[in-house]
């Protein structure tokens, strides 16, 4: 079943056409990537599924039932969830207090302090948990902002570019994080630049041109896809 689907999806802003009568299905429990040369329109694909952004025609589904009305918030009651390329974190509190912000949603006391600790573990963050957030390094904070987007517990996790500055360590790890919960039944939608993520986690790949859907396939087909190459990989991308 798809999770997520969007039908006939246009974006217009004045005169540019943004988003072209996109037709994505995620299936449940899928990591799906979504990559494309600057201004394809990744952004605005990712922020309408959001609901940042009013289509100027079409629709999106989630889980069955047509939330293009919905506000972001109320998408975010339903089990998505997101975490944007500029951090969100609170700088001057601990990465700790920070997670328990975004936990004390739904839990608190002993359970609030356990699953901020096994968050803490998770995202290699332990050793940093009294520091302030402003502090930590441009990886702690991505993974940090990427706690606090998974303590709403979403059954859809939208990642914006998460290895976006990281080292080759930090993305490998950032992949691991990513197929860990996944294999933990979160599905996942990124929009990504960095080949070598999309390589260890993707599942399906989906490239966007002029704000079309322009190929889409396993990471596999995709690369072999000379008419890809052509468009986004020959530009040293790959
Ligand atoms: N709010 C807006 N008003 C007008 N034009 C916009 C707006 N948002 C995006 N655009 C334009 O839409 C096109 C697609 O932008 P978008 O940011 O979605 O692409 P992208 O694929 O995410 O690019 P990048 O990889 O550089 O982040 C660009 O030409 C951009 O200038």
């Amino acid at each position: 079943m798809s999770i997520l689907e969007t039908r006939g999806l246009n974006k217009h802003f004045g005169g540019l056409h943004v988003t072209a009568d996109v037709n994505l299905a995620l299936e449940e429990g899928e990591i799906h990537c979504l990559i494309g040369p600057n201004g394809a329109g990744k952004s605005t694909l990712f922020r309408l599924i959001l609901g940042e952004h009013a289509p100027s025609s079409g629709s999106i589904f989630y889980a069955g039932h047509d939330i293009t009305p919905l506000k972001s918030f109320q998408r975010i009651r339903r089990g998505m969830s997101v975490k944007f390329q500029v951090p969100g974190i609170f700088k001057a509190l601990s990465a700790r207090q920070n997670l328990e912000i975004a936990l004390q949603h739904h839990l608190e006391g002993g359970s609030l302090d356990a699953e901020a600790d096994r968050l803490l573990d998770f995202l290699h963050l332990r050793e940093v948990a009294e520091q302030f957030a402003g502090n930590l390094s441009h990886g702690q904070k991505q993974w940090l902002e990427i706690g606090m987007a998974i303590s709403l517990k979403p059954k859809l996790l939208l990642l914006d570019e998460p290895t976006a500055g990281m080292s080759p360590a930090e993305t490998f790890a950032t992949g691991e994080i990513v197929q860990t919960l996944n294999a933990d039944g979160v599905t996942i939608l990124a929009v990504e630049h960095d080949m070598s993520f999309v390589r260890q986690v993707a599942r399906r790949v989906t490239v966007l041109h002029l704000g079309r859907i322009f190929a889409q396939g396993t990471i596999e087909q995709i690369v072999a896809d000379e008419r890809v190459a052509a468009i986004y990989l020959g530009h040293g991308h790959a």
